[in-house]
């Protein structure tokens, strides 16, 4: 199950011929791993992410989505996919202004039309997962900025997601707080068993990852080794980057977890 992308390609108008934004990528993420993508500005990144979250058409090649070949689905179905299997995790928060955090999750749930009691209840336990549960009546406003994307992560897990796609979501985060959004990322990666794709610049962060992946010019090049990838800094995590290897994944999706 998980996540594949196989020979993708997507191109995108540019004047009067096209940019190649993805060029033959391939990527397997099985459940349970979380695949790093780095890669320069302008390489593809949330090209490839749009394209896994189903947002995008590609030109070629094919998508499986928690085993569904997306290509024998009507848009109608893929949207329903969508929503069934997939959290999305953008840069920015962007929670609305007027809702509690308990409202932000509740949103999501009443759109897919999960009764408001169930909503609830499932909207205190994600909350308590990322560790907010003491912050739950508060607005947006009154949350710092790790708190909101805390939110904006909790958000993404309403639908209980097995494909978890994670757009550069530090940064508008200081160091600290940035650490401590990668390390939710990965424990709910690991102990959901969900099939995590998280895009980010920052060479930092790249600790808990079981595989990291690189774009150039829309190109998808192997796992680097670690040496290769993490840059020599303090903030170099001290766990190492398990590049190309395999991890078990879990056997089961547990049914909750905390942040470590
Ligand atoms: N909707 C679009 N229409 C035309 N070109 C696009 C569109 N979206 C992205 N591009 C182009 O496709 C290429 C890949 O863009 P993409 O946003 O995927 O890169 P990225 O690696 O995520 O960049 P960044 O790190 O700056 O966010 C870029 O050359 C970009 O200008």
């Amino acid at each position: 199950m998980g996540l594949q992308l196989s020979d993708i390609t997507l191109t995108y108008p540019d004047g009067d011929s096209f940019l190649t934004a993805l060029d033959g990528v391939e990527l397997d993420v099985p459940n349970g791993h979380l695949t790093a993508v780095i890669g320069p500005s302008g390489s593809g990144k949330s090209s490839l992410l749009a394209v896994a979250a189903m947002l995008v058409t590609p030109d070629s090649g094919r998508l499986v989505v928690d085993g569904t070949d997306v290509a024998d689905l009507d848009r109608h179905a893929r949207t329903a996919l969508r929503r069934t299997t997939v959290g999305v995790v953008f840069q920015q928060p962007n929670l609305l202004a007027s809702l509690t955090a308990t409202e932000q999750l509740q949103v999501m749930a009443h759109l897919d039309g999960t009764p408001p009691k169930a909503a609830r209840k499932r909207a205190a336990e994600l909350l308590d997962a990322v560790g907010l549960a003491g912050k739950a009546g508060r607005l947006p406003g009154q949350l710092s900025g790790g708190q909101q994307q805390r939110v904006n992560i909790a958000r993404a897990l309403m639908n209980d997601p097995s494909v978890l796609l994670v757009d550069e979501p530090t940064s508008a985060l200081d160091r600290e707080r940035s650490a401590a959004v990668i390390d939710l990322i990965t424990t709910i990666t690991h102990r959901r068993g969900t099939a995590t794709v998280l895009v980010t610049h920052d060479r930092s962060q790249l600790g808990g990852a079981d595989r990291v992946c690189e774009v150039v010019d829309g190109r998808l090049r192997d796992h680097h080794p670690t040496a290769e990838v993490v840059a020599p800094t303090e903030n170099a995590p001290s766990a190492p980057v398990r590049a190309g290897t395999e991890v078990p994944a879990p056997g089961t999706r547990p049914g909750s977890y905390r942040p470590r």
